[in-house]
């Protein structure tokens, strides 16, 4: 039996992050939908977010007060007043799970006020079809049995590494953006497929199945990229001509300094957090 069984989860925030999280728990009957409460600012992202998913929207008193693990999903500008207006409702019975960026646990224990239990993660939104990249570190009074009802909730989203706090930095650089960058390299290739004259859909199908192959590719034959990459490279052929494009346009160049640029900006995000607490 799951050690969720007789759990309830409250999301505080109701945005994008926290419905990726919702579908894909509700999609795995991880625990019953009833069992899930959200709670937004303006409260209508929270009743959207009950409509299609099942979840429950109680008054953020009652949310906050019964939840076993409250599960903290507001932007980081807003972790401050989010928790000043629910820290009289917490205890120290509760489980604090955070996705945000660049937000230390010793920050969200501090403005709790109290010893409370906190794990910080960086999941991504592919959580809502069960394949989020999630990468967590425990907070100074987590414990193994904190870490483990964490680890069951992420592994039924998709697959779960446990890492030191420092570098969640860099997973969220990676992985928590990483999505973006990919869907931004087919918005490329889109564009690429209107202007040599493809169909919109017959290039989106392509598009997509090509990702999807290379991914498996990658995940099931344990060869490296690049050994896969010269499989597809005939001397002299049509590949050997695209990517000489790419080296002169600086491609793994712009890939290096984009991933160090969110990193950079997690740490740059964590150093605000602590200047305004
Ligand atoms: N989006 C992503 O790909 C990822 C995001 N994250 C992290 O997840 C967190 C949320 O991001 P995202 O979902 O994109 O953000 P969104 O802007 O989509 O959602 C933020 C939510 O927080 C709610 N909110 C704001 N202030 C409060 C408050 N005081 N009390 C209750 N709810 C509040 C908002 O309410 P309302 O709807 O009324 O405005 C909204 O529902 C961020 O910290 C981000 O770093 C982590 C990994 C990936
Ligand atoms: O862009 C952001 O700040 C969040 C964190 C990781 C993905 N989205």
């Amino acid at each position: 039996m799951s050690i969720l069984q007789n759990k309830t989860i409250c999301f505080l925030g109701a945005g994008s992050m926290a419905e990726a999280m919702i579908s894909g728990l509700v999609d795995k009957k991880l625990l019953p939908a009833e069992q899930i409460y959200a709670v937004s600012r303006s409260g209508s992202r929270a009743q959207e977010l009950a409509k299609h998913y099942g979840i429950v929207t109680p008054a953020k008193e009652e949310a906050i007060s019964k939840a076993d693990i409250i599960i903290l999903a507001v932007k980081p500008k807003d972790i401050e007043e989010a928790i000043i207006g629910i820290r009289s409702m917490t205890s120290s019975r509760q489980l604090f799970i955070s996705v945000l960026a660049g937000t230390s646990t010793d920050y969200i224990t501090n403005l709790l006020g109290h010893s409370a239990a906190v794990i910080r993660t960086m999941p991504n939104t592919s959580a809502a079809v069960g394949l989020s990249a999630t990468a967590l570190a425990p907070g100074a009074y987590a414990t193994d049995a904190d870490m483990e009802v964490a680890l069951q909730i992420f592994k039924a989203i998709g697959i779960v590494e446990t890492v030191k706090e420092e570098a969640l930095h860099a997973v969220t650089g990676l992985s928590g953006s990483g999505p973006a960058y990919v869907y931004y390299l087919v918005e490329a290739m889109e564009q690429a497929a209107r202007e040599i004259g493809l169909e919109g859909d017959t290039a989106r199908r392509l598009i997509l199945q090509t990702i999807i192959g290379a991914a498996h590719m990658l995940r099931d034959r344990g060869e490296e990229p690049s050994a896969l990459r010269k499989q597809v490279t005939s001397p002299g052929g049509t590949t050997a001509a695209g990517i000489a494009v790419l080296e002169e346009h600086g491609f793994q160049d712009a890939i290096l300094a984009c991933i160090k640029q969110a990193v950079a900006r997690s740490e740059e995000m964590g150093k605000q957090s602590l200047s305004t607490s």
